[in-house]
């Protein structure tokens, strides 16, 4: 057998198959469902993937979530026939009636292509997300004031439920390159209507924010940034393990306490991610930067009996060596 690489071989090629050798992340022979927009992400990652798929032996499927919004007619056949010609299965979910916002769609869109992936029973769900997006989203949420996790939320992968999961393999390659790419290889892209409203604030990170920021400050600043987030993943990983086995062994679920004697000696920073676990569980969504550091100034508390209230909701109480946390609606 020749090892010599395939004249279709280029640059991008590479990146990939080294990315999924390190990574792990699409085991051979695994089942995957491929979420396809028809813009230039996914299909440069279709054709990557399926000039990879000899040497992988994957089973790979098309899957489209049809929005129906008025710009996308004739969207969801586009994707159909890029289907046929690939010779690929082809899945396709149509959104309920419903307003047309960005958050709803994206919900739905995950939730779609979760129930394709269980009926197919396929074990990967792979999208075309770019470093690029991996940039905006870090922006975005660093306005937001987010922690480690939120700047770094786009990750390589994350689980779905039962084994499957959402996988990203294309974080290290930038929207220009899957562009460049698609014009070279003549791929049918269309592009994503959506995605030049600029009443979403995603796109205008994208399309006035970055390229600002690329003028006047950095030029590699998408690439920065997505390092950046890389960067925060693996710590953002490294003091979550150790913050779940903290919070186990501190909780206690019949009583709603945490044991605030053994959390004194340890750094700020997990006591910070212990306490948020804490909270997760009692709060009606995510607890704030507020709530955290309200409970968290308890673990040091002098006085016995001193208390935090949380959204007027909830009380935690600095009790002998716990924190307690005390619904008011029940009081
Ligand atoms: N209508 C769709 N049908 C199938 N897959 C889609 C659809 N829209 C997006 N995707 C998948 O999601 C990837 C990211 O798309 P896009 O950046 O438009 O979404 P997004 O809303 O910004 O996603 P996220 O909120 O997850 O960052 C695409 O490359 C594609 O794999």
């Amino acid at each position: 057998m020749s090892s010599h690489p395939s004249p279709i071989w280029t640059p991008l090629h590479a990146r990939l198959q080294e990315t999924l050798r390190k990574r792990a992340l699409l085991p051979r022979g695994a089942r995957l469902l491929l979420a396809v927009s028809g813009g230039q992400d996914s299909l440069c990652l279709g054709r990557l993937l399926l000039d990879l798929q000899p040497k992988w032996r994957w089973e790979i499927a098309i899957g489209h979530c049809d929005h129906r919004w008025s710009h996308d007619v004739g969207l969801a056949d586009h994707v159909r026939q890029l289907a046929e010609s690939w010779r690929l299965p082809f899945f396709l979910e149509n959104a309920p009636p419903g307003p047309e916002t960005e958050a709803r769609a994206r919900e739905w869109r995950y939730g779609a292509l979760t129930a394709m992936a269980v009926a197919g029973g396929f074990d990967r769900i792979v999208t075309g997300h770019t470093l690029s997006d991996r940039a905006e989203t870090f922006l975005y949420h660093l306005a937001r004031g987010a922690g480690a996790e939120g700047l770094s939320s786009l990750t390589w992968q994350r689980p779905l439920g039962g084994d499957r999961l959402l996988v990203r393999p294309l974080l290290n390659v930038s929207r220009a390159e899957t562009g460049e790419f698609c014009r070279a290889r003549d791929l049918p892209i269309r592009s994503d209507r959506a995605n030049e409203n600029l009443r979403y604030a995603r796109n205008r990170v994208r399309r006035e924010l970055v390229p600002y920021l690329r003028n006047h400050l950095n030029r590699q600043i998408e690439r920065h940034l997505a390092r950046t987030a890389e960067i925060l993943e693996g710590e953002d990983e490294y003091l979550d393990t150790i913050a779940s086995g903290l919070f186990e062994e501190s909780i206690d679920r019949g009583d709603r306490s945490l044991d605030r004697s053994r959390l004194r000696s340890v750094p700020l920073a997990l006591q910070r991610r212990v306490i948020r676990k804490f909270l997760q569980d009692y709060l009606p969504s995510s607890p704030d930067f507020d709530d955290i550091e309200a409970v968290t100034n308890l673990i040091d508390a002098p006085n016995l009996g001193q208390t935090s209230t949380l959204r007027g909701r909830l009380v935690a109480r600095a009790t002998g060596g716990r924190i307690e946390l005390l619904d008011l609606r029940q009081k």
